[in-house]
């Protein structure tokens, strides 16, 4: 029997109040350990079909499923919300504790946890990340970089099983991108990354797909790519060896 997937978007509409439709019958599945990213262009509806899961805003049409279950009530999105991390495209709408260490002890005090263990989370996921450095750092004087890693980390702390990146690449040097890069290697959990970093996607998921005309559309990456461009750019793609 095939193996139920952890979320399924099944012919999901939605539109915010004075605008047309943003989304349009959208159909997508991730699976678990499943890796699929999300290019197209500014206001196609990425951001937007991430807060769809999360169920920050509802569709008009369609269904979510989380584990093969309609999620539809907001206790349903909660139990949904406590496995799926989703990182924001901007650090400083995830944290807001003084320090570094209080905010990433915040999930999983939140849960429930005693203040030591979590501390003892809080301070492994850091370790596990390089960042245990941090700990005692005046949050919002983090550099961008360092914001993102650790927003990364206030998600990590709660064990997820997927991941929902927005952008997680945006204002990060070549080394830090990288550091990204061996992070998302080393775990072991589904994600739906949205970038425009195409080579970012290439490296880190298996599957990239496209949102257009608000769709997400599926396909062969090297096709995707070539309609990627011509959306963005009017033109396609340039290729080594070309004149
Ligand atoms: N709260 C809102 N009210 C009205 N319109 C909105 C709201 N939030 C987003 N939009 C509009 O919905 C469209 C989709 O926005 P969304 O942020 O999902 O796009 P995106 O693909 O993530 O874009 P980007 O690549 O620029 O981050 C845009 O036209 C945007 O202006």
């Amino acid at each position: 029997m095939p193996e139920t997937p952890l979320i399924e978007l099944k012919a999901v509409c939605f539109g915010y109040a004075d605008r047309s439709p943003i989304l349009n019958q959208v159909d997508l599945t991730l699976a678990a350990n499943q890796r699929i990213g999300l290019i197209g262009a500014n206001g196609s509806g990425k951001t937007t079909l991430f807060y769809l899961i999360m169920g920050l805003i509802k569709p008009t049409a369609g269904t979510i499923l989380f584990r093969g279950r309609p999620t539809n009530s907001e206790d349903e999105f909660k139990g949904l919300r406590r496995e799926v991390g989703l990182l924001f495209q901007d650090a400083d709408d995830q944290l807001f504790s003084p320090t570094v260490l209080e905010d990433i002890a915040f999930g999983p005090l939140n849960l429930g946890a005693s203040i030591d263990e979590a501390r003892s989370r809080a301070l492994a996921t850091l370790d596990s990340l390089g960042l245990g450095h941090l700990a005692q750092r005046i949050t919002h004087q983090l550099s961008g970089g360092e914001k993102k890693l650790v927003a990364l980390a206030t998600i990590l702390v709660m064990e997820p099983a997927a991941l929902l990146l927005d952008e997680p690449t945006n204002n990060l040097d070549p080394v830090t991108r990288d550091r990204l890069i061996a992070i998302l290697a080393g775990l072991d959990l589904a994600a739906i990354i949205i970038s425009h970093d195409y080579d970012f996607l290439a490296e880190t998921c298996r599957d990239t797909n496209i949102m257009a005309d608000g769709k997400v559309l599926t396909g062969e990456p090297s096709s995707l790519h070539t309609h990627y461009h011509i959306h963005r750019h009017g033109e396609l793609p340039h290729r080594h060896g070309d004149t």
